[in-house]
């Protein structure tokens, strides 16, 4: 199998290649404005904003598979600049989901669990998206074109977290890094999600990929927990100091962008398809400690 990543100089894409690679398959990471080194993948230099530059990747590289990462993954840029959000989330992944379509290729597209208003739990996959910004306007735009370009692509909504990059900290990272430097942490009681470790989150892409699952999966934990519980937990399973965090209320900071508070999925459909419960918000963090210390 041939597989083609968008954003290997992501967080999500850099560990996918690098994934792939241990599993004997031929990778090809796409990256922008960030050189990354990964062990046997072939990086190439592609801006996805060029449609001529992506047909040629697409046609040269002749990928069997192709998973988009790459994202505008700051929040409040995307509010600034919807037309990069639109390229990105929407005209660039509708341009590749075609093409794979008519390449007999499977198509992969990276969605989000910020699509809603923020009023449910456990969000199941037929709830109709209530977006409350560009970022999610543009992730669920570009759900829809997809599945409409390819009713064969698998569209994967998700948060996860992990070991970040020198230019990309993860929000793991983020907690880490402020508690070893016993910073003061204000961790949000109000917001919910349903996070993965990222090595979870690929080894069940990779298993819906070979059951060649179609159509929306929520690809998250199986339970519920607020930011703040999160952080608290990591800080536990690290041994940093929990004192330092503060339980807070996420309108008492200042955030020019709206947000949605409760953005849990639910993993009903996923565990029914792959016939196992997904994994508990411990089990991720044990695995974000080994990731770190390993
Ligand atoms: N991180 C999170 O917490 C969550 C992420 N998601 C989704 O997961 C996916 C992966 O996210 P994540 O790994 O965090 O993303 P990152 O922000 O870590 O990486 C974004 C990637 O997109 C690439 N990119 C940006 N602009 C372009 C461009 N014009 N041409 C080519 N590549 C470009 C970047 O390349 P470069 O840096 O080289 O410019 C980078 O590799 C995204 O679809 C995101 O929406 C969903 C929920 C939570
Ligand atoms: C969670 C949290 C964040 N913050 C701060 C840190 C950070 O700079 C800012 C935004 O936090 P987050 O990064 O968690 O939130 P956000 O930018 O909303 O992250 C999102 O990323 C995209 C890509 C997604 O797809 C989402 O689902 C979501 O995880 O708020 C706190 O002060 N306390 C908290 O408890």
């Amino acid at each position: 199998m041939k597989w083609l990543i968008t954003g290997a100089s992501g967080l999500l894409g850099s560990a996918l290649c690098a994934e792939l690679n241990n599993k004997h398959s031929v990778a090809i990471g796409l990256i922008n404005h960030h050189k990354i080194k990964i062990d046997k993948a072939l990086i190439k230099k592609c801006d996805i904003t060029d449609k001529n530059a992506i047909s040629h990747v697409l046609e040269s590289a002749a990928p069997t598979i192709i998973i988009h990462c790459a994202a505008l993954t700051n929040i409040d840029q995307c509010e600034t600049n919807l037309n990069l959000a639109t390229e990105l989330h929407v005209t660039a992944p509708t341009l590749m989901a075609k093409w794979a379509y008519n390449n007999s290729c499977k198509m992969v597209y990276i969605s989000t669990d910020h699509l809603w208003d923020g009023t449910q739990k456990y969000v199941p996959e037929t709830l109709q998206p209530v977006p409350l910004n560009n970022y999610a306007e543009t992730k669920s735009n570009g759900e829809q074109q997809v599945l409409a370009a390819n009713p064969k692509a698998l569209i994967a909504r998700t948060n996860f977290y992990g070991k970040g990059l020198e230019w990309r900290p993860s929000f793991s990272d983020w907690i880490i890094s402020s508690l070893q430097k016993r910073e003061d942490l204000n961790g949000y009681t109000d917001i919910h999600f349903t996070p993965l470790h990222r090595k979870q989150l690929i080894n069940l892409l990779l298993d819906l990929i070979s059951l060649d699952a179609r159509g929306i999966y929520n690809v998250v934990s199986s339970e519920r927990i607020s930011k703040y519980d999160f952080i608290k937990k990591v800080a536990t399973k690290f041994g940093l100091p929990e004192e330092k965090v503060k339980g807070i209320k996420s309108c008492e900071t200042k955030s020019q962008t709206p947000r949605p508070k409760d953005m849990s999925l639910s993993s009903q459909k996923i565990s029914t398809f792959l016939g196992r419960k997904m994994p508990s918000i411990d089990e991720g963090i044990d695995d974000l400690y080994t990731e770190m210390n390993g």
